[in-house]
């Protein structure tokens, strides 16, 4: 079995959970309430703009030139393609807003392991951002009932093909990367991945109930 293939089994328990979680529900429904999803598509674009720059400096860390190409490639191409999703949203995103508590710890989290762990680590932290947005975009393809979404850019998005060759990419890079990898980095890399689909997870309660910072 490839690396990715583990470690995507092995945080089936979290993506049962957030697949279920009301926020893809309603969105999927298009019964979520706009002052959600806009919070969310706030939070999004500092989030975005903070994993835009990750993804590049990830890739001038990878000892393949071929990989690095690759992951600077999808750096741009994919943040490109989500800025102009966001921006479709919001006319215009709000300067001023501050990062969410749930927001700051994702952003904080990847940063981290940029900073201070082995490469394979840091690129497994990174791979749940691909995975579980491709898993739920056609997740709500396949089971929304068609008709009018106001969200259905979103869904689009991230079930859409250009998406999905990204995640491809990352995907082969990773199992490239961890096959060299001892079982102890192999290990490492799991933890880095789970955590990351929980913050992902936290990232949509987040959104859903509009989280505030307690002081
Ligand atoms: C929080 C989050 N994770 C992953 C993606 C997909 O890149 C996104 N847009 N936002």
């Amino acid at each position: 079995m490839t690396w990715t293939d583990q470690a995507w089994n092995s945080i089936q328990p979290i993506f049962k959970k957030t697949i279920s979680h009301p926020f893809i529900q309603e969105l999927m429904n298009g019964n979520l309430p706009l002052e959600k999803f806009n919070f969310y598509i706030q939070q999004d674009s500092i989030y975005l703009s903070s994993y835009g720059k990750l993804l590049t400096r990830l890739a001038s860390k990878f000892k393949d030139p071929e990989h690095s190409r690759a992951f600077i490639h999808i750096a741009g191409e994919n943040m490109d393609q989500e800025k102009e999703l966001h921006k479709s949203f919001i006319k215009e995103i709000e300067l001023d807003i501050e990062p969410s508590p749930a927001c700051e710890l994702y952003t904080s989290y990847l940063l981290k392991h940029l900073a201070v762990s082995p490469v394979e680590v840091a690129l497994a932290a990174v791979m749940p951002c691909f995975v579980i947005y491709q898993k739920v975009g056609s997740y709500i393809y396949k089971h929304q009932v068609k008709g009018t979404n106001p969200y259905q850019a979103w869904i689009d998005t991230y079930a859409g093909s250009e998406h999905v060759e990204s995640v491809i990419t990352a995907t082969r890079i990773c199992d490239e990367i961890a096959k060299s990898c001892t079982i102890e980095q192999q290990e490492a890399m799991l933890n880095a991945y789970k955590t990351s689909s929980r913050i992902e997870h936290m990232f949509w309660d987040s959104a859903y109930h509009l989280e505030k910072w307690i002081v």
